[in-house]
């Protein structure tokens, strides 16, 4: 087991953030386990289908939290699993594997599916301006680790094997619930009989499940040929990348009972300390009720993004706290389309001022201004190490902007107070929040188009001219400006600048 990579922190780590700890159940002072690292995992997806706006949700909420920390001056490592087998339909001991269900409607292999929406799931969280985990392992790469696991509950009397599958015992393990708080008598699965007869107590869940004939996804194991359970791969996958006792574990509510509750028992039943802290995230709703691929009520991210803007998208996300429920509506997204052009139109404004500075602007000081944006940097910042509370930095953002905004125009702002300003903008909104960087620098391709397309509209405003049509070259100028493109006829020609 090894601990989070040991390169240097950029800067000392800020030692105030407080996270609510699920486990806990109040908002907590974090302590890392080795000072300046953080150790972080996340349940990630079954790749059996179109991630939707929930993952994104618990995706985009995580990756505030990893941008919080690397902004304090913490080297985060992000591990978060893919879950490739061993996912049942019904999220219980049986059913069948989700993957194997959608090979067989899609007629794919099992790893062709998973290869699949692995990739769409990368794309969606690419286009969303969500890092990368530093560590993305699948279930289905670390059967040995989940084995070795399962061997090692065995011989500490927490696991048995019944008919070439293994169940966890629940009633020798007396601190299960500890999380979820679930007591033993709400903790009954709705296991088929079959199943159930297999098990000691109703409540026991599968580490290791025996191959029916015709299960395509299969290893041999000491108790025969099978796959892992569900649950097992996160314990492995968590302790081998992050160590024992790492720091933090995060995951959405839904995930808490049965799955993090039998993480937790998994590894410490076998010995191994777990995780520290426990975060996690509220569910994205539509109509009152979660998003979920089985419910079959999602929008996929990559539909949605067909319509709105990613960076809305997640402006929208960021927008509610991360433990407050989302519900997802048109309204909503048009108030975040608005909310966000305006802090973009802010920060072109700084750009545009900075740019067009008179002679002078740089020598100006305005300590009042400077002073006034500091109270906000100071502001955001304490709402973000106070449990990564997204509105109110959110609000800090629009304070922000509405003071450049007054600054602007009642005259020329001093060049120190803009890039004092610009850099809040970028550094909170941009590198914390993960905003403005789509809108902000279009990438070569749209550059190139948006050129092509200029020259075509400037010859059109050319032939409308030497035909005489000025009313037409003019709605065509007009049309520019709204659009925030302004042309200037010069000797050389025409010239063109957003
Ligand atoms: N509506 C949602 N809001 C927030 N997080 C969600 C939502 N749906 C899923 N997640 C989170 O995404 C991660 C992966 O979820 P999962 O693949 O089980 O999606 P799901 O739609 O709930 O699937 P299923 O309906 O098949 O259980 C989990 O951490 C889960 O909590
Ligand atoms: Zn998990």
């Amino acid at each position: 087991m090894t601990q989070p990579e040991k390169t240097s922190p950029a800067r000392i780590p800020d030692p105030d953030i407080f996270l609510y700890d699920t486990l806990q159940r109040q908002k907590v002072r974090f302590e890392p386990t080795s000072p300046g690292r953080v150790g972080f995992y996340l349940c990630g997806p079954t790749v059996y289908s179109d991630a939707h706006l929930g993952h994104a949700k618990a995706n985009v909420a995580f990756d505030v939290v990893r941008r919080t920390f690397e902004h304090f001056g913490y080297s985060v490592r992000f591990v978060s699993n893919i879950t490739d087998v061993g996912h049942l339909q019904n999220d219980s001991d049986d059913g069948e594997d989700k993957l194997l269900a959608r090979a067989r409607l899609e007629q794919l292999e099992p790893m062709e599916v998973a290869d699949k929406y692995f990739w769409s799931f990368s794309d969606d969280m690419r286009a969303l301006n969500v890092k990368r985990p530093s560590i993305n392992p699948r279930a289905t790469g670390h059967v040995p680790e989940q084995i070795a696991l399962i061997e090692e509950l065995i011989a500490r009397g927490h696991a048995y094997e019944s008919a070439g599958s293994v169940y966890f015992d629940v009633r020798s393990w007396p601190e299960y619930g500890k999380l979820s708080g679930r007591r033993l008598d709400e903790q009954a699965e709705g296991t088929r009989e079959a199943v159930r007869e297999e098990k000691r107590d109703p409540r026991d869940f599968a580490l290791w499940k025996r191959a029916e004939s015709g299960h395509i996804m299969r290893w041999d194991s000491p108790w025969g040929t099978g796959f892992p359970g569900w649950h097992i791969e996160c314990s492995a996958m968590s302790l081998k990348y992050l160590g024992e006792g790492f720091d933090i574990h995060g995951g959405g509510l839904d995930l808490q009972f049965p799955h993090h509750e039998a993480e937790i028992a998994q590894a410490e039943a076998a010995g191994h300390p777990f995780a520290r802290y426990w975060m996690h995230n509220n569910m994205l709703t539509i109509g009152g009720e979660k998003m979920s691929k089985s419910k079959g009520n999602f929008t996929t991210i990559a539909d949605i993004l067909k319509r709105h803007d990613p960076a809305v998208v997640r402006f929208l996300l960021i927008s509610s706290h991360y433990r407050s429920v989302t519900e997802m509506n048109e309204e909503a997204f048009a108030a975040a389309a608005s909310g966000y052009a305006r802090l973009t139109g802010t920060l072109q404004a700084i750009e545009r001022a900075l740019e067009e500075a008179p002679a002078g602007a740089a020598d100006r000081q305005d300590e009042g201004l400077v002073a006034k944006i500091r109270t906000h940097v100071q502001a955001f910042e304490d709402a973000m190490r106070d449990d990564f509370n997204t509105p109110k930095a959110v609000a800090e953002l629009f304070g922000l902007s509405s003071l450049m905004n007054t600054a602007l125009n009642s005259g020329t702002v001093a060049t120190a107070a803009l890039e004092e300003g610009r850099r809040a903008f970028t550094e909170l909104g941009g590198e914390v929040l993960g905003l403005f960087t789509q809108s902000e620098t279009p990438n070569e391709d749209s550059a190139m188009l948006v050129e092509t397309l200029m020259e075509l509209v400037l010859q059109a405003r050319q032939s409308y001219r030497l035909n005489k049509q000025y009313a037409d070259a003019d709605r065509l100028r007009d049309t520019l400006s709204s659009a925030g493109i302004s042309i200037e006829d010069t000797k050389e020609g025409v010239r063109w600048k957003r």
